[in-house]
């Protein structure tokens, strides 16, 4: 039984990921709260009134999925509560929170934390991180074509976009929860390319069977080429 958390900056591909993932190892999804967030469209708007808010949202929605996922222990997440801290850091340090809000968020931070140690299993089995230039990041951004998030929308995205790409190279580096690995997201198009898309779950499946957490009994059958083959 496996649990397995996506990462990377926003358009890195996690959601796509998690979702071909998910099929080819017959596991479960979990996506993050976006459509349904209603504090998203508001931050995007208004950053310094909805920081704090958005990040308890986030923090709660993490929580609720992370505890869920390692208890049913068969899984894949697209992003998790470990890289809640780096987006509430990285908005605090352009003065979007004051020195009470970081504090508190810190220690409620620390305690959910310590009650995921006491869980049958305490940490997933495997980080994936999709790493991505800055063009590709903006690029994807506008594939997906969310309003709030283009740079036509706020053209201060670019320096907060750059700042989210810095604070990610740190944030793998310090990662220390489990086993990981890194995606070439700018070079793979698992989304268009049958070959990429085979690639990448090669090296998924590669690294699994390294750290011994290839889900029982997996072999590639009918539902895993059906992943391969159509993409989801
Ligand atoms: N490796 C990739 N190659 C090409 N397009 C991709 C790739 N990964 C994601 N995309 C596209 O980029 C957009 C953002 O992907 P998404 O999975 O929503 O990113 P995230 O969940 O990391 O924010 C989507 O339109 C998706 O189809
Ligand atoms: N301020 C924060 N924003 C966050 C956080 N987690 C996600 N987000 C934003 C970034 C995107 O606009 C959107 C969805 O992210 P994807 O990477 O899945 O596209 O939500 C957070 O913790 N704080």
């Amino acid at each position: 039984m496996t649990v397995i958390v996506l990462s990377g900056p926003v358009g890195a591909g996690k959601s796509s990921l998690t979702a071909i993932l998910s099929k080819y190892l017959g596991t479960k999804p979990f996506y993050e709260s976006v459509d349904d967030n209603p504090v998203l469209p508001l931050f995007y708007k208004d950053p310094l009134k909805y920081t704090y808010l958005l990040q308890l949202f986030f923090l709660n929605t993490r929580f609720h999925s992370i505890k869920k996922a390692l208890s049913d222990d068969n899984n894949v997440l697209d992003r998790s509560i470990y890289e809640d801290s780096l987006f509430f850091h990285m908005n605090a340090d352009i003065g979007r929170a004051n020195d009470l809000e970081v504090q508190t968020y810190e220690e409620l931070l620390e305690n959910m934390m310590k009650e995921l140690e006491r869980m049958p299993k305490r940490h997933p089995d495997l980080l994936v991180h999709i790493n991505v230039s800055y063009e590709t990041m903006i690029r994807r951004i506008q594939k997906r074509g969310r309003s709030y998030e283009q740079l036509s929308f706020d053209p201060t995205l670019e320096d907060y976009y750059k700042r989210m790409l810095r604070y990610y190279e740190k944030w793998y580096d310090d990662y220390d929860y489990s086993p990981k690995m890194m995606i070439d997201g700018d070079h793979y198009d698992f989304m268009a390319s049958e070959s990429d898309r085979t690639e990448v779950l090669d090296q998924i499946t590669q690294k699994l069977k390294q750290v011994g957490k290839l889900p029982k009994n997996w072999q590639a059958g009918e539902i895993a080429r059906k992943a391969i083959e159509i993409g989801q």
